[in-house]
């Protein structure tokens, strides 16, 4: 069977992860969590004391850290300089300071690229999510799907996943997440935002298994079309 790029985007809590992993595996692609790598590089310039409000000092160092992401939808893996990342990266401190080190330019070419090469390498095909895919990364995708929610099911699913010290109330993650989503939706470089030709889908009465079941129709449809 020919390989499929399928390319899934949307703002924070609206399924993304869990939607692009259980398709991918359903259907026997390689995965890839492109918020992971921007974790990942945001995590590298805190511990290295970078001043990541500073998009110069961020932009100078942006190619120093070597980040490797797992591809297996079953094992979601993300290393910085061969050390296991994928814990440190959603620590509360560098979801509050992604945006800013993702808006910056030089960053999001360096990722870019290595989003591509992880692509071109999927001899199967890959579920793709994050941000700018279907209108950047990888515009001629098969299938483009973007997700969607109302703030309020977006802020409970986020604050559901939250234990102990990290725990915030429901208000203060609904802000948060609103604060994040206005950053990355109005940057410059590569803005969160639907492509012309991506599947708008509101999951905010939809059960999980409903967002996978259209997604897997949606790529099945587009390779019956072929
Ligand atoms: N349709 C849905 N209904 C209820 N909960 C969901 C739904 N989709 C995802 N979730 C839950 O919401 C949380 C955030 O989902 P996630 O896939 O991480 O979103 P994103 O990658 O878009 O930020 C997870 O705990 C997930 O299990
Ligand atoms: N393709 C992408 C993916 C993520 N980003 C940035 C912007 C996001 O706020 C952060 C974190 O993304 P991530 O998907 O991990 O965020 P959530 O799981 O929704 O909390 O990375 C980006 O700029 N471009």
């Amino acid at each position: 069977m020919e390989s499929v790029i399928v390319a899934i985007d949307g703002p924070s809590g609206t399924g993304k992860s869990s939607t692009s992993r259980a398709v991918a595996a359903e259907l026997g692609l390689s995965y890839l969590d492109t918020g992971a790598q921007y974790r990942a590089i945001t995590w590298w310039m805190l511990t290295n004391g970078i001043d990541v409000d500073d998009p110069g000092a961020v932009a100078a160092v942006c190619g120093k850290p070597v980040i490797e992401s797992g591809t297996d939808p079953l094992a979601p893996a993300i290393s910085v300089d061969g050390a296991d990342a994928a814990g440190p990266i959603r620590t509360r401190e560098v979801t509050s300071k992604v945006s800013a080190v993702s808006a910056v330019p030089e960053v999001r070419t360096r990722i870019t690229e290595l989003q591509r090469a992880i692509a071109a390498a999927a001899e199967k095909g890959i579920v793709v999510e994050g941000r700018d895919i279907g209108t950047t990364v990888l515009p001629g995708a098969d299938v483009k799907i973007f997700l969607t929610a109302s703030p309020e099911a977006r802020a409970a699913r986020r604050s559901g996943e939250l234990k102990g010290k990290e725990a915030a109330d429901l208000a203060s993650t609904r802000e948060a997440l609103i604060r994040r989503d206005a950053a990355d939706s109005s940057r410059k470089a590569s803005p969160l935002a639907k492509a012309d030709d991506a599947v708008e889908v509101d999951t905010t009465d939809l059960t999980l298994q409903q967002v996978i079941e259209c997604v897997v129709a949606l790529v099945e449809e587009k390779r019956a079309a072929r």
